[in-house]
């Protein structure tokens, strides 16, 4: 990944964690009160306009308010971005039907035999409640997660996969990024801000659906799992530490690497759609402002209180990347 030439010099500007006592109160604060628009700052201007997304939730205005002012104030420069892929960059469901995650593309296509796609689904059937299961905790699953993503890339590995066999899968499949993606990832290349896709995905399948969508910019770096390939371009393995959904941490801190070279980066936005994404961020260093959005596509009821706790802006329901293209633009404007 290129590396950013416009080194800030440090300040000692204030973090909206540290300006956030001596404000408003955190929660229950009315909404803005309507004032004529001629009297709106641009801030209340953009806060207004992502308040009238019906499908945004926030447990605490305030505080995403103080964020976003903090990160604004400090510039576009500090900005990175990380973001989680399956579910987060990629649609949940079109037209009443589920999408892939980057497994099941692989999964589904034709260079998979019948038997094995049976084995396959009978893995999701099997783990994927577990993994949205609110009644366990990230304790009790995490080991069954670890089985669930040996099991199945044991069987993908037993497949032969050819590495020319790819691409083909992925046009064939019904995979979508969201709503507004091209928005997404051409305006953080215009504006030179670092895209991190942090994926306990597939990287080779991850990597071909955004060479197709032809969002694959410079300024995109991918930690995911990746397929190792012998030399005869057949798959013999997964390459380096695996990378399930609860231990994106650990991922995170292998990668010392990429946070140093970004470590005048120190303003995060911060998308995911499982509480495991959360910890997307914990190798950036000297972190000023994290903004977290979460996505919330699945078993909603139970699920929102504890997405309301952990993300500072929660999307139930939404197939589109409006919420976090107006952030982003207000970020850079
Ligand atoms: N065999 C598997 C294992 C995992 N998944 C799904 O992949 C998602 C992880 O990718 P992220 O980009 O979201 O980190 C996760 O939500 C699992 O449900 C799968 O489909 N098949
Ligand atoms: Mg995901």
């Amino acid at each position: 990944m290129r590396k950013n030439k416009n080194k800030r010099q440090p300040t000692k500007r204030k973090t909206a964690s540290q300006t956030q006592k001596s404000k408003r109160p955190r929660s229950d604060s009315p909404k803005m009160t309507e004032k004529d628009s001629s009297e709106l700052t641009p801030f209340e201007i953009f806060f207004q306009k992502i308040e009238k997304f019906s499908k945004l939730h926030m447990k605490d205005r305030d505080r995403v308010q103080e964020i976003l002012q903090s990160m604004q104030k400090a510039g576009s420069k500090t900005l990175q971005v990380i973001s989680d892929f399956d579910m987060t960059l990629t649609r949940f469901e079109y037209n009443g039907k589920r999408c892939p995650t980057c497994h099941n593309i692989l999964e589904r296509s034709d260079v998979i035999s019948s038997d094995c796609k049976k084995k396959l689904q009978g893995l999701l059937d099997k783990y994927y409640p577990i993994e949205i299961d609110t009644t366990l905790s990230v304790e009790e699953k995490l080991p069954l997660m670890v089985e669930w993503w040996t099991k199945a890339h044991e069987l993908l590995v037993n497949q032969k996969i050819k590495k020319d066999g790819l691409a083909k899968a992925v046009r064939d499949s019904d995979a979508k990024l969201r709503d507004g993606y091209k928005d997404f990832f051409d305006h953080l290349h215009e504006h030179s801000i670092p895209l991190l896709i942090f994926s306990a995905g597939i990287g080779d399948i991850l990597e071909e659906v955004i060479r197709q969508t032809e969002v694959f910019h410079p300024n995109v770096k991918v930690i995911s799992n990746y397929m190792d390939f012998d030399e005869s371009g057949v798959l013999k393995a997964f390459k380096g530490e695996l990378i399930h959904i609860y231990n994106k941490r650990e991922g995170a801190l292998l990668n010392t690497g990429h946070f140093q070279e970004l470590r005048t980066q120190t303003n995060v936005l911060l998308l995911g759609d499982s509480l495991g994404d959360l910890n997307m961020a914990d190798g950036v260093q000297d972190m000023e402002n994290i903004l977290k959005i979460g996505f919330l596509n699945d078993k909603v009821e139970e699920r929102k209180q504890s997405y309301l706790d952990s993300y500072d802006i929660v999307l139930i329901k939404d197939e589109s990347l409006d919420v976090p293209n107006a952030v982003i633009r207000f970020l850079t404007e």
